[in-house]
């Protein structure tokens, strides 16, 4: 159908009307959402809507639609964006480009889309500095012939997995198999004493002798496991168990590339592409601080061409100038390892059911992560079972901020244990996050909203919240740097205008010459009493176990009696002290036992440690977490530090102290 036209008067198809109106609708959601102006003057530039690695657009098939218009300067595709930029050589092509591939359905795979094309004075293109890869990791590319490949792969027998071992259960996606020793995934460690009858396949070998003789590695690995991966399936960010394995862990990449992403304990993330037959060489930080893991998914989002290949350079400006989607195939990687025999060098690795030294406070962020990962997590693992016997009700004062928020607030509670507050308010839209599994699994059996992770990376959008809240978390980072961090952290979830409530355990157990009911409960009630006092107890009752890690829980009946508490003494030789449960604090880094009360031992969750396991019939163990505990003045001073944070409140309470924070309106959601 022609359109006719006179001139001032265009006289349109019904399909150009509408064509004509979808894109004038796209032009606008540019501006309102991405901040992008468009311009009705033809220029040489055009923005392409829905033609972005968002939308499963590959480089490929866009550009190939682009140049049947004309010769392209350049085609920029930001990562995850639902649209592109295209410069053409000439302005004619651009004309073209925007007559004939508006309202254009674009074939991608299985996907289509339809393209909107409006004309730009000017393409954004971010030039991010290239970010450096985590200290101590390199890859190697191929490391690995293809004949050694195949070879690889064939000695792979996958008609004999473990399927049958119960801890293979847990594993619901890509397969694996071991050697040398088994990985078990429900205590996230090796039995030292059982090795498997199979040890490393002799077709490893020149593998390994060439990693050794490259001096990627010290000593020979002597534990393999293989992972399969398909199309669309990952494994989760995860640190190696410390205590489990040595210091450099190997793993070589075979068949299909995937995108292997490291994070950071303060929430930087580094995509690490993995090409077939390549090695990676995981030591230090990147071993031992940053987590590792693959997120599912069909397609990844990498370079367009080879960066470290100078035949492939190309004319494009910016690094996002030439991304493109890479399609995932089947992918099986060989993780070497050597078995750890001697404790971890940075922190003791038994989880304090027993008598080891205590650590001393961290200097670095590995040895904060360490102290954590053993000290607050790894506890918190060993007792959580038991938290889904155990009831507890929500802190008053919570819960006024949380029924505050308007009906349809977006709230986000950072470490929500059992998740307690999370139905206190049905007109808000609650959803919780917790570093513990098992705490995030009585959530979901709770019915609420909940999702695993670390306070300090949470994967909730930037200003997507309405109000935020920590209770009993902060405590547990081992240095101003990470608490500072987590606060940071929360702001950034919050919208211009939002609110969090942050509680953090007290030095001051005596305040306004009030005794906390901390130290007042020298004689402890009943275990499982829910009288309205007791709530209030809960995190300030650490020493019970219960307080939190990224929340608080309930721990009523696990303990036993204060007076049972036998601990050492105060401050020694940099060591953290072991407080004394219901007694004043005397230093601000400390550990805080708690007693597991015979018959609520770990269980199934028995984390394999020689030195953890509980005897059958011999003291309760005792559990030692980490805490950092506030002085008068300190949360809000930490939280002044981050930029946009005005205080709005700051309290004590029962032995917490409490800040509402607001962030500034006229910050601008980044
Ligand atoms: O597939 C990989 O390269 C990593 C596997 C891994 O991280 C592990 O098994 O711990
Ligand atoms: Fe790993």
């Amino acid at each position: 159908e022609e359109s006719s036209g006179t001139i001032g008067a265009v006289r349109r198809s019904k399909e150009e009307k509408k064509v004509l109106r979808k894109q004038i609708k796209a032009s606008h959601t540019l501006l309102k959402h991405e901040g992008i102006s468009t311009t009705s003057q033809p220029t040489k530039s055009l923005v392409v809507a829905n033609g972005g690695l968002g939308n499963g657009v590959t480089r490929e098939d866009l550009s190939a639609a682009l140049k049947e218009m004309g010769e392209l300067e350049t085609l920029i595709m930001h990562p995850h964006k639902p649209y592109a930029f295209v410069t053409y050589r000439s302005d004619e092509s651009a004309r073209e480009a925007h007559i004939h591939l508006n309202g254009h359905k674009l074939q991608c795979g299985e996907n289509g889309v339809t393209l909107y094309l409006s004309f730009v004075d000017s393409v954004t293109c971010e030039e991010e500095a290239s970010v450096p890869l985590p200290e101590g990791l390199v890859l190697v590319e191929d490391f690995v012939s293809p004949e050694e490949e195949a070879l690889l792969l064939a000695a792979v027998d996958w008609s004999s997995t473990n399927d049958d071992v119960p801890a293979q259960k847990a594993l619901k996606h890509r397969r694996v198999k071991h050697y040398g020793f088994e990985f078990r995934y429900d205590n996230n460690n090796v039995d030292k004493d059982k090795p498997l009858p199979v040890g490393i396949p002799q077709e490893c070998l020149p593998v390994l002798e060439r990693c050794v003789k490259n001096k990627h590695v010290n000593a020979m690995p002597d534990q393999l496991t293989v992972n399969q991966y398909e199309s669309g399936q990952g494994i989760p960010p995860h640190v190696d168990t410390h205590s489990a394995f040595e210091d450099t862990i190997l793993s070589l990449s075979l068949g299909a590339q995937t995108v292997m992403e490291f994070r950071h304990p303060d929430g930087r993330l580094v995509p690490v592409v993995l090409p077939g037959r390549s090695l990676l060489v995981m030591t230090g930080e990147s071993r031992y601080l940053w987590t590792h893991g693959i997120t599912p998914r069909k397609f990844d989002v990498v370079p367009a061409c080879d960066p470290q290949s100078p035949a492939d350079v190309t004319p494009d400006p910016g690094i996002y100038s030439n991304l493109t989607l890479n399609k995932r195939g089947t992918r099986t990687s060989f993780t070497f390892r050597k078995i750890r025999h001697e404790p971890c060098r940075c922190a003791p690795s038994a989880p304090s059911a027993s008598s080891t030294s205590p650590p001393s406070l961290p200097c670095c962020h590995a040895d904060a992560a360490h102290l954590e990962e053993e000290y607050v997590h790894r506890v918190y693992d060993a007792i959580a079972s038991h938290f889904s016997s155990t009831r507890h009700s929500p802190w008053p004062r919570v819960c006024h901020f949380l029924n505050s928020l308007p009906p349809g607030s977006v709230l986000a509670d950072v470490g929500c244990g059992n998740g307690k507050y999370l139905g206190v308010n049905p007109e808000v839209v609650a959803v919780g996050c917790d570093r513990s599994s098992a705490l995030i699994q009585i959530c979901a059996e709770r019915g609420f909203q909940a999702f695993v992770s670390d306070a300090l990376s949470v994967p909730l959008r930037t200003a997507s919240c309405d109000a935020c809240i920590s209770i009993a978390v902060i405590h547990h980072f081992s240095t101003q740097e990470r608490r500072l961090a987590a606060v940071r952290e929360l702001m950034r979830l919050l919208r211009p205008g939002g609110r969090a409530l942050i509680y953090v355990w007290a030095f001051e157990q005596e305040y306004n010459k009030q005794k906390s009911k901390y130290l007042k409960h020298q004689n402890r009630e009943h275990p499982g009493n829910h009288s309205p006092t007791k709530n209030t107890l809960e995190d300030s009752q650490v020493p019970q176990g219960k307080s939190s890690i990224h929340t608080s829980r309930p721990l009523e009946d696990n303990c036993s009696p204060v007076d049972e508490v036998r601990d050492v003494g105060k401050v020694t030789d940099g060591k953290l002290s072991v407080h004394t449960n219901r007694t004043a604090f005397n230093t601000q880094d400390l550990l805080v036992p708690w007693h597991l009360k015979e018959g609520k031992r770990r269980g199934e969750e028995e984390s394999g440690d020689a030195n953890s396991k509980p005897s059958e019939s011999g003291p309760a163990p005792v559990f030692h977490r980490y805490y950092h505990v506030f002085q008068q003045g300190e949360l809000e001073r930490l939280c002044c530090q981050v930029a946009g944070v005005k205080v709005r409140s700051t309290y004590h309470d029962q032995g917490n102290w409490c800040v509402i924070l607001e962030k500034d309106k006229s910050i601008n959601a980044m």
